[in-house]
């Protein structure tokens, strides 16, 4: 088997950054297939830039606020991120749609890790909602990222209890030791083995 160089991923986020650390600390081992080339974000001073700084990984900042409108916005963020030709690009915890333009240019290889069992329980408060409505069982899912709200082709998921005495954060806790495995083992399967997207069904081994 010839080797492979590993996979280039860009890794966009919003906030603590457990999911990206994950993969960073998947990355070191040269077994893995990946290496995280760069880690943009939406926002300053968080702490998911902190862990792409400590680990001397290249970090920038495309804030909506900056542009005179979303679709510049959307259009920055894509040329940033292709900047550095990722192969994959991995939106963990990122808080923020992206548009037409980025879609145009990454859609197909970029996933979302989402804090629930899609389709239930979309967007920004999935732990909470799931929560309210009471289910016994929810989870995370990884999916290929369209231009609908969470409502892209799965890659994988993960089912997770809910406790009778969970609050959100107990809950959101429990959901994201979970999802970094998932996302990991995913990921990492991804870049070694390919994928293939056929409609809503995602085959990982391409
Ligand atoms: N085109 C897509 N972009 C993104 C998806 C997706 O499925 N399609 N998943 C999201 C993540 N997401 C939750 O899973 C999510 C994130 C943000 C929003 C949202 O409405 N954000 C607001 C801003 C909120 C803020 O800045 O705090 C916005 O974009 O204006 C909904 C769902 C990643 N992107
Ligand atoms: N709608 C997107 C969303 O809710 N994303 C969720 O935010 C958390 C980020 O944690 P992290 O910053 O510690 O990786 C993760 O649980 C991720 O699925």
């Amino acid at each position: 088997m010839p080797d492979r160089r590993p996979a280039r991923l860009v890794v966009l986020v919003s906030g603590s950054g457990t999911n990206l650390q994950a993969l960073l600390d998947a990355c070191a081992d040269p077994a893995y297939g990946a290496s995280v080339v760069a880690v943009g974000a939406d926002r300053d001073d968080i702490e998911g830039l902190a862990r792409a700084d400590r680990a001397s990984v290249p970090t920038f900042v495309t804030k909506v606020g900056q542009f005179t409108s979303r679709d510049h916005w959307d259009r920055a963020l894509a040329d940033r991120v292709g900047a550095f030709e990722p192969d994959l690009v991995v939106l963990a915890g990122f808080m923020k749609l992206v548009g037409e333009d980025f879609l145009a240019r990454f859609g197909g290889r970029t996933v979302n890790t989402h804090p629930a069992l899609s389709p239930s329980f979309p967007g920004m408060h999935g732990p909470a909602d799931a929560l309210a409505y009471g289910v016994k069982v929810t989870g995370a899912t990884l999916f290929v990222v369209d231009a609908g709200v969470d409502t892209g082709a799965i890659v994988a998921q993960v089912a997770v209890p809910v406790e009778d005495d969970d609050d959100v954060d107990a809950l959101h806790e429990r959901i994201k030791a979970a999802e970094r495995v998932m996302l990991v083992d995913t990921v990492g399967r991804m870049a070694r083995e390919g994928y293939v997207v056929d409609g809503r069904r995602v085959r990982l081994g391409g």
